[in-house]
């Protein structure tokens, strides 16, 4: 293939001679009338090329095209360092090349695109794009119509734009509608509005494999449409954790060339049903509280999670809890081997041969993964019991930009593992310190009250004598405000004066008019008695239900990311690229 596709001739850049070489892979260009040791090589790997044009091309601030007759334009992804994080962002770089003659210059752009082709199966052709124009800064339109829409155009691709008008449309339209044709599917928006498509296309295949998402038994069908991403959020944080950076340029340029990038996917059930599905966090106790609090303060915008943080922490609060874990492959990786998950990460390749082995045998795999949730594997629970600041399950290492390595920062993108992080009940300094160290390089796990295992499922009760103090709770309105709106596939449940009437039995307590209807949040520093029981923050979404079963799917559905490129590996190794011994990002 490489020598089908080899092409060499001199080409010119401004007035420079160069000495261009296409192979199978890589576009290099040397400068010739140069001394040896100044010749620089400039290299780009065909995977990264964004697209070919007769001419001398500019995109923006509005396409220009001259000279058409021997001159062509390459557009490629050049890296630069992001500056505050660990990622590098993306940027469009372009060179315009003049050929001796048309007939070469044809010979280029033709030999390019199809080089194209070839070495990128992956590049989408059609999207379809979902906007919340009232996501974060309510800047979604904009950011897809100035920064995004010219750059699919460049790379010939057509897109279907919908301006949701409506919460749960994006869900809703992925769940119902005809999706042929599509390649995948982007979301211009944070975290929610990535939820909304991640539960809509998870949904339509297992609906479309006829596959039962009740049954956490069951092995879910993984999505074969990829999800695109473009940070338009006030929480971006699956972009910050799968891409190292939160910028929308980088982002369509992963979405262009194809990359993909697979996810594990957490989901999570009460009482033989599906209540959500998480790919970040599913947290009781202090991130349940902040979520709770924050929803009263939405227009104080992004800021109100602080503000929340700052009253929950002040409140001092921890909750009762029973964990059952199903504890993960200690030989495989642990939470605390202090490696990173980053772009080509080893540990997720292999996991990808142990979730999807080769086998035509579908049943097979069907059986292995089926037997963890068997009776006979029953005795692999781990249980502990007592009194918790948090209880937190990721699925990654949730990085964003207020925590840059994250909750787990060696939890794994696509290992098939979560990591259950239990935060004991502790005096208020040392719960500030574990928080702290979230914003730092310093182990937060390294502290007492800490621990940390890496799973493949939990289960979550209450101990039998807050169950009642629950249901009272939830019955009175205490449940942290939760609104009686749509909250996932479960409507919050029917609270009927029967249940009121077992809640009043059996805590011994008489509800008065006053509690039935109002519904505070209790604070510790300026009410008596604080609840007994958290809510569940499912990737910032409250769940309505307190005990919860969590299995993590493996790989279940697959971004247009490449995941974390390491920052240290970006050099210019071009000259001397055999004898380079660092990973080397740029000549790779
Ligand atoms: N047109 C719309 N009107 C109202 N809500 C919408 C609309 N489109 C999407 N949504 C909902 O808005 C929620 C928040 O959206 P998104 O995640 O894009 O922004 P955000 O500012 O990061 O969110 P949050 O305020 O939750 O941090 C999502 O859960 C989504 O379901
Ligand atoms: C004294 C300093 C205290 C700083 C505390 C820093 C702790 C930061 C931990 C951030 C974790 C973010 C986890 C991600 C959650 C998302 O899934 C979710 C949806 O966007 N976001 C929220 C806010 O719930
Ligand atoms: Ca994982």
């Amino acid at each position: 293939m490489e020598t089908d596709l080899r092409l060499e001739s001199s080409l010119w850049v401004g007035n420079k001679r160069y000495r261009a070489v296409l192979t199978g892979w890589h576009l290099r260009w040397t400068e010739v009338d140069k001394k040896d040791r100044d010749k620089k090589t400039i290299s780009v790997p065909v995977a990264e090329v964004v697209g070919v044009e007769e001419g001398r091309v500019e995109i923006l601030p509005q396409k220009l095209v001259e000279d058409k007759d021997k001159e062509f334009t390459v557009f490629y992804v050049k890296r630069s360092s992001s500056g505050g994080s660990f990622g590098l962002l993306w940027r469009l770089g372009r060179t315009q090349f003049s050929c001796p003659s048309r007939v070469l210059r044809d010979q280029w752009t033709k030999q390019l695109r199809t080089a194209l082709k070839t070495h990128s199966p992956l590049r989408p052709h059609r999207l379809l794009v979902f906007i919340n124009p009232f996501g974060g800064k309510r800047k979604g339109r904009k950011i897809y119509h100035s920064l995004v829409a010219p750059l699919f155009e460049l790379a010939g691709i057509s897109s279907h734009v919908i301006v949701t008008e409506w919460a749960n449309q994006a869900r809703d339209h992925l769940l119902k509608k005809d999706l042929t044709g599509f390649d995948g599917v982007v979301c211009v928006g944070g975290d929610g509005m990535f939820s909304e498509i991640l539960h809509g296309l998870i949904g339509r295949t297992q609906q479309e494999a006829g596959l039962c998402e009740n049954d956490p038994a069951v092995t879910l069908q993984p999505c074969s449409l990829h999800i695109g991403i473009i940070p338009a959020g006030s929480t971006d944080c699956v972009c910050y954790a799968t891409v190292g950076v939160i910028d929308p340029v980088t982002s369509a340029l992963h979405i262009i060339i194809g990359d993909s990038q697979p996810l594990d996917v957490c989901s999570v059930h009460h009482a033989s049903a599906l209540v959500r599905y998480s790919v970040s966090l599913v947290g009781y106790g202090f991130y349940g509280d902040v979520l709770a609090e924050s929803e009263k303060h939405r227009w104080m915008g992004p800021l109100r999670y602080d503000y929340s943080g700052a009253m929950v922490y002040l409140s001092n609060r921890s909750y009762a809890g029973i964990i059952q874990y199903l504890p993960a492959d200690p030989m495989i990786s642990t939470p605390r081997d202090k490696t990173r998950c980053l772009s080509g990460c080893s540990v997720c390749s292999r996991s990808t041969e142990r979730l999807f082995p080769h086998s035509s045998d579908s049943a097979s795999l069907y059986s292995s993964h089926f037997s963890q949730f068997s009776s006979d594997s029953e005795g692999e629970w781990q249980s502990v019991e007592g009194r918790f600041k948090c209880v937190s399950l990721t699925c990654m290492s949730s990085s964003c930009p207020r925590s840059p390595l994250g909750l787990s920062p060696s939890a794994h993108l696509a290992d098939g593992t979560g990591d259950l992080i239990l935060v004991w009940d502790t005096h208020p300094l040392g719960f500030l310190k574990f928080l702290h160290r979230h914003t730092s390089t310093q182990d937060q796990f390294d502290l007492p009250f800490v621990e940390v295992h890496r799973v493949k499922a939990i289960r979550f009760l209450l101990p039998s004598s807050d169950k009642a103090e629950e249901a009272y709770e939830e019955i009175m309105g205490q449940g942290h405000g939760r609104a009686e709106e749509e909250r996932g596939y479960q409507e919050t449940v029917n609270r009927s004066s029967s249940q009121q009437h077992l809640a009043e039995k059996s805590t011994g307590r008489e509800m008065t008019n006053e509690q039935k209807t109002a519904s505070p949040f209790l604070c510790g520093l300026c009410c008596s008695k604080s609840p007994s029981v958290s809510v569940w923050n499912c990737d910032g979404e409250i769940l309505p239900f307190t005990e919860i079963l969590c299995r993590i799917h493996g790989q279940l559905v697959r971004l247009y990311a490449r995941g974390i490129e390491d920052s240290t590996n970006i050099h210019d190794c071009s000259e001397q690229h055999d004898k380079c011994e660092r990973r080397c990002i740029l000549n790779k």
